[in-house]
Parts: structure tokens; sequence; C-alpha cells
């Protein structure tokens, strides 16, 4: 037995399609969703993502705004270009790049983001709104992940989930989505310090490796039948690695296959929460 793909990159296309007439009638009443990047220096990676989610924005009809930077930006100059996107009424959200180069701090940057305008939902305000269960930005990656096992029909109602990993864009803020009540999972957040990760693992329902090590999670660590969601990314000699060995979708009964599972929805999640953000503005 072999597990069901969870086709992210589907899944996206199928969220574009219901955002495109959310889109148009933002436009038509005057409150037109564009999502702004900030990309600083010229890492090939960081390129590709952006250009990535321009060519998003140009499928569903958002206007995208684009901000490169040179490598040797000043910190100074990075905190104008902020300003003038919070004041732009055509940018509804926006992000910052990451990783930012080493001679910039980055988090005062972030900090500086309008908190309305936060794209990633990583901003501190809006991570404090999570946490206090009030309506903000949610994190994409993590979203994007409770959108996939929901529109496979994953069952996370009492489901015992497996969270490797406690980085602040995936591990730490998906645990604080999956145990509202609307999604009322038991999460369990493993990392390098977790005495017996294989133990951990073994007990869960759904599996979220967002570590960045390759192949950490293997076969004989998976339920039969568990869910399994690869996050990982790592540049090796051989090209991308996930955090998923290849051999557990013959245990597991969902897989999100790595490339064109959770990237996709990451991005598709940015989109949602810049049209959420323009109809938040209509009132
Ligand atoms: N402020 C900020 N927000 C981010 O969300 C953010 C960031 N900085 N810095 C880098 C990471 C990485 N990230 C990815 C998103 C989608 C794919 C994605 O769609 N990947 C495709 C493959 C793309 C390819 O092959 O190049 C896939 O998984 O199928 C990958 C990586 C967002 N990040």
């Amino acid at each position: 037995m072999s597990a069901t793909i969870l086709d992210g990159k589907a899944t996206k296309e199928a969220i574009f399609d219901e955002l495109r007439p959310r889109v148009a009638r933002l436009a038509e009443q005057g409150s037109a969703p564009g999502l702004a990047t900030v990309l600083v220096g010229d890492d090939p990676g960081s390129h590709s993502y952006v250009r990535a989610k321009h060519n998003d924005c140009a499928k569903v009809g958002i206007k995208s705004i684009r901000k490169d930077l040179p490598a040797d930006v000043s910190q100074a100059e990075v905190e104008a270009v902020l300003d003038e996107l919070n004041a732009d009424p055509a940018c509804t959200g926006y992000i910052v790049q990451l990783p930012l180069p080493k001679h910039l701090d980055a988090g005062p940057l972030l900090e500086r983001i309008a908190p309305e305008k936060d794209a990633d939902g990583l901003h501190p305000i809006s991570l404090g709104r999570l946490v206090l269960g009030e309506e903000a930005p949610l994190p994409c990656t993590p979203r994007g992940i409770i959108e996939l096992l929901r529109r496979y029909d994953v069952p996370l109602n009492g489901a015992q989930v497996a969270v490797v990993g406690r980085g602040i864009t995936v591990g730490r803020p998906i645990g604080l989505l999956l145990t509202r009540r609307s999604e009322n999972a038991t999460v369990t957040l493993c990392h390098t310090g977790t005495k017996d990760l294989a133990a951990e693992v073994s007990r869960a329902d759904v599996v979220i490796a967002a570590a960045g090590k390759p192949n950490l999670i293997t076969a004989d660590m998976v339920k039969p039948g568990a869910a399994v969601l690869d996050v990982g990314v790592t540049r090796t000699e051989a090209g991308l690695s996930g955090d998923v060995h290849p051999d557990v979708a013959e245990v597991a009964g969902f897989i999100s296959p790595n490339p064109g599972g959770v990237g996709p929805m990451t991005r598709a999640m940015l989109l949602t929460n810049v049209v959420e953000a323009a109809e938040r503005n209509l009132g």
C-alpha cells in the first residue's frame, strides 16, 4: 500500500481559483489587493522564490510591487523602503524576504512592518494575536499545512500530532493553530533536546517535519497510515533534500511530496493573507 499524495501544487491552483473572484470584487469596490516584496542582495534561491510569488500574483490578478535592493544597502535605507510601503495604499501586504545579509539587523526591520500589512503572519503583533486567539494574519506555512490536511479530509479533531523542529516560521507557531478549538489536535513539539524522537513520532497520527535535517524521519518511526508533511528544505551536494526519507511513503497513509507539497501551499496562503488584508480594509 502506498500513501495518498497531498498535492500542494494542485491545491494551490484550486485556492487560486477561489481567490480570483474575491480579487475581482475587491478591485470593483476600490480596495484592490497588492503584494510587495522586499529583497536584499542576489542570493539565487531568494530571487527564484520572489519571482514565483510575483508570478502567483499575476495568475490571480493581484498587483505586485518589487523592491530589490543591493546587497550593501544600509539599515536606514531599508527602513525608508518599509516606511514607504507602510504608507502606500496600493500595497495591502508585503514581505521582507529572508534571510537578510548579516550586516542588517533583521528584528527591528521586521517589526517596522505595519502589522495590518504583515503578509507573512510573523510580525510580533501577529504572533501575539495568534497566542491570544485574536484575528490576525496567520503564518503562511502552518496555515498551508492545515489547509492541505483539511482539503484531503485528514482528521485533526482529537488527533495526536508530532511537530519536529521549533523554528519561528513553522514549528513554534503551528502548535498554536493546531490546538485551537477549530482544529482540536493534541501536539507534541519535538526538537534537538527530545530524548526519544522515534517514540514521539511513532505515536503520531500526523507528523510535521520542519527540522531542516535531511531524511530525519525514517519509515521505521512512522505509524502505518499516518499523515506525514515534509517541510524541510536543505541544499545538499545531491540537490535539495527534505526531512522525510523517501521510504516513508510505503508506510504513511498520506504524504506531502517535496517539492510540490508544503512550498506551494505557503505561497497560496501568502496571497490569501494579502486578499484578507484588503477585505479587512473595506471593513
Ligand atoms: N519573509 C519570508 N517569507 C517566506 O515565506 C519565506 C522567506 N522569507 N524566505 C525563504 C522561505 C522559503 N519559502 C518557500 C516558499 C515556497 C517554496 C516553494 O513553493 N517551493 C516549490 C519549489 C520551488 C523550486 O523548485 O524552486 C515546491 O516546494 O514545490 C519554497 C520555499 C518561503 N520563505
